[in-house]
């Protein structure tokens, strides 16, 4: 793990939207297409507002969220919504939105055809993911119903998920799939993440601390 710490937030998210519009333009020098992956939440906000007017050949990018709660996209708790707000805008109109949703009452219901989607553009090139203090990364929560298998290195790329810390069900992309990517990014704010992710780094098993599954070659965007 390699952990950037950056004196100001406001230049964080200025730099980690560079770095990821870099990695996708270099992908892009080399392959057809280029993917994206991004957490939902309140914290990349900002960095989508950057990415988003950045002057890329988004028309060859796919974009899909690292999770999604089971929330129609009128919900303020879509994560779809935010990035069809935040980040699919501007230059990254053109881009592809993989969905990680879809309208029927159970996760299950639509397993088959998200995990479909996902499957055509893996590997993923570049990852954004979140995390929050009790060390959950992705909707890959401590106590969550499926974790194990979505720490297995025989995980399908998309699983359901429901967990004590999560309010309602989610579907995550898997440990495996997260791992897969060309490059991997965690951004954290705070005292309290950082004192978490220390405490994931020191526990021993992934289970107890998923965002630990991830940490191999992952560059960590810090500020206060
Ligand atoms: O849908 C979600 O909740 C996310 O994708 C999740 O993994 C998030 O990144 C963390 O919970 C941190 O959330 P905050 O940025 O809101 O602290």
């Amino acid at each position: 793990m390699n952990l950037i710490e950056y004196a100001d937030r406001d230049m964080m998210m200025l730099d980690l939207a560079d770095v990821l519009a870099s990695e996708l333009s270099s992908m892009l020098d080399h392959e057809e297409r280029a993917s994206l992956a991004v957490p939902g939440g309140t914290t990349p906000g900002p960095v989508f507002d950057a990415l988003s007017a950045v002057d890329l050949d988004w028309a060859r990018v796919d974009v899909l969220l690292t999770d999604e709660r089971w929330v129609p996209e009128d919900s303020p708790r879509s994560n779809t919504a935010l990035l069809r707000s935040r980040l699919l805008v501007g230059h990254a109109a053109k881009a592809n939105l993989v969905p990680l949703y879809a309208d029927s009452p159970r996760p299950e219901d639509a397993l088959p055809e998200l995990s479909r989607g996902i499957d055509a553009i893996t590997p993923i090139s570049v990852v954004l993911l979140g995390m929050g203090e009790d060390m959950h990364t992705a909707s890959l929560f401590p106590g969550a119903d499926h974790l194990d298998e979505a720490l297995s290195r025989h995980a399908p790329a998309l699983l359901p998920m429901r967990a004590p810390g999560a309010d309602e069900p989610r579907v995550t992309l898997t440990a495996p799939i997260l791992n897969g990517a060309m490059s991997k990014h965690l951004l954290i704010l705070g005292d309290a993440k950082r004192d978490a992710l220390n405490k994931a780094m020191a526990e021993k098993h992934a289970r107890l601390a998923p965002v630990k599954a991830v940490m191999s070659d992952m560059t960590v965007h810090w500020a206060e």
